[in-house]
């Protein structure tokens, strides 16, 4: 699978600029595009395609693919909602050469559409809409037929995935250059549909980009799938250490212990708070006391279940202390918010250091809202990363991992399904058993994240989700889907 880039719109204003007298241009490259998938999406519908361009390149772009798809006989209905003479250059060519092919209305007319095209506002967005804007994106967020955005959902913010305030609801997106993280985190994927990327000839540049961020997948962590050798033992396979499960929350260790044991760690350790003498649905676990899980242990996970009493943050003292590569997740990231020693001996461990915070535990550990970490959440990541010298996985709809070395990555596998308690206990365990087999932090989180999502999505695809998923009901099917990428890729 190839690995796709993720730009950020300061480096595509970049290469724009460094191509902007290529011929053909890129404006009439990118309407092309869109004019080409417009055709495809209208074939068979009755009305004719509706257009609706902006007062900026993004409206240049839709008026370009209105000529196209008139060249090919169509007869599109365009609605133009800017001033033709304060039109950026490219845009300007386009209405013009619009404006010899057809009209330009201002208003909707009342009739019955085909294909809606919303090419009102792309990367240029720049600050909250309002009317007129809102009440045209309510219309066509009323629209029962298809969608198709051009470069990005009008309202959307590329970079991020926000909302200013509200955006269209496409059926389908063509993004230009390269593919952008805003479509594939936070709001973006509920907003963009189906995606399309159309390089317009700038694939070489894009690979060339040094602060690019990835869609995470197999070929990101190939190297570390393996197939099992004959001759080895369960030493071979690490001792994962899961520490946590204080009263009442015995469950989250539990869930992350059995995790663990299916993702292949040779032996998972249990340090529970709560005493219990066996798991009765996983007897394979070994329930020990904390000290002596980390102890036996080659990986540690901390956090599931762990509470913040005073042995926690004692426990959370010691996992660092350790040089064995480490998972932080859940209260021990609140008690690392809340002790800023630990915090700051987390930047200084010799041994690998992998945090998992939701977005709450983010906004706690940089000490701010919720609101600023989701405003960016690439930016908090490795705001995160860089800060404790760790590897993040800010989780959450299109989860960021980040690196200390201020690489990025979004996780585009996963659905609303992993919604419900326990799902992160799951992804910690995950983790964990990665490390315990001698993964790299960065492979361990970009390959737990990647069968996590791939689980759920599974389910899905088996009609067990994506509403009811019970946590525990994602370890078989990523035990499935790991092994077959081990085989596979042998
Ligand atoms: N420049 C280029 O070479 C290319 C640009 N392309 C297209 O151009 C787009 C970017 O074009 P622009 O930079 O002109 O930006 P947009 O067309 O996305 O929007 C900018 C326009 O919207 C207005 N605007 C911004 N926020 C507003 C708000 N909240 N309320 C009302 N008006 C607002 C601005 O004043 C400006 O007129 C890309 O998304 C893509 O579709 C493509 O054609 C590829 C090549
Ligand atoms: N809407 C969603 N789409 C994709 N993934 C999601 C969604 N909601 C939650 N997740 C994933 O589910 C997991 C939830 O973790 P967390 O919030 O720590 O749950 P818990 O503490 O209950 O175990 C994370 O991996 C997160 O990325
Ligand atoms: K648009």
């Amino acid at each position: 699978m190839a690995t796709q880039t993720l730009l950020r719109s300061e480096t595509l204003r970049e290469i724009e600029k460094t191509h902007a007298i290529d011929q053909p241009p890129l404006m009439e490259r990118a309407g092309n595009a869109a004019a080409k998938l417009a055709l495809k999406l209208q074939a068979g519908l009755s009305g004719p395609p509706l257009i609706l361009a902006g007062p900026g390149n993004n409206g240049g772009d839709a008026l370009v693919a209105a000529r196209v798809l008139k060249a090919c006989g169509l007869d599109p209905v365009v609605v133009f909602l800017g001033h033709a003479d304060k039109l950026p250059i490219d845009a300007r060519m386009a209405w013009e050469r619009w404006s010899t092919a057809g009209n330009c209305r201002s208003d909707i007319p009342a009739r019955s559409y085909g294909l809606v095209v919303d090419g009102l506002f792309g990367i240029g967005l720049a600050r909250s809409l309002t009317e007129p804007w809102l009440s045209l994106i309510a219309r066509i967020n009323a629209y029962r037929g298809p969608v198709l955005a051009i470069d990005c959902p009008s309202g959307l913010n590329a970079d991020t995935g926000t909302l200013n305030p509200v955006a269209v609801r496409a059926t389908h997106t063509i993004t230009f250059i390269s593919h952008k993280p805003g479509l594939l985190t936070l709001d973006g994927p509920d907003h963009c549909g189906e995606v399309t990327v159309a390089d317009i000839g700038l694939a070489d540049e894009v690979n060339a980009q040094q602060t690019a961020g990835f869609i995470n997948n197999p070929a990101l962590f190939a190297a570390s799938l393996l197939p099992r050798q004959r001759n080895t033992h369960k030493g071979t396979y690490g001792s994962a250490a899961i520490i946590g499960g204080a009263p009442t929350m015995a469950g989250a260790a539990l869930l992350a212990g059995r995790a663990a044991l299916m993702l292949g760690a040779g032996r998972v350790f249990i340090g529970m708070l709560e005493r219990i003498a066996v798991d009765h649905g996983q007897p394979e676990l070994m329930l020990k006391s904390p000290a002596e899980a980390m102890t036996l242990a080659t990986a540690i996970g901390i956090g599931p279940g762990l509470a913040q009493s005073d042995e926690a943050a004692n426990l959370l003292r010691r996992s660092i202390e350790t040089v064995l590569p480490l998972v932080i997740d859940a209260d021990a990231l609140n008690l690392l918010a809340a002790h800023p020693v630990l915090a700051r001996q987390i930047a200084r461990r010799s041994a690998a250091t992998l945090l998992t915070p939701h977005p709450a535990e983010a906004a706690r550990l940089l000490g701010g809202s919720v609101e600023t970490v989701q405003a960016d959440r690439i930016a908090s990541a490795l705001e995160l990363a860089q800060r404790f010298h760790a590897c993040v996985v800010l989780k959450g709809c299109g989860s960021i991992i980040a690196t200390p070395e201020g690489r990025w990555f979004i996780n585009t596998t996963g659905n609303a399904g992993l919604a419900t308690a326990g799902s992160g206990d799951v992804l910690t365990g995950f983790c964990v058993a990665l490390l315990a087999q001698g993964w790299t932090v960065k492979a361990a989180a970009l390959g737990a994240t990647w069968l996590h999502g791939t689980a759920a999505d599974r389910l899905v695809d088996d009609g067990e989700g994506s509403i009811g998923i019970a946590a525990g009901e994602l370890i078989a099917p990523a035990r499935r889907v790991f092994n077959r990428l081990c085989v596979t890729s042998a």
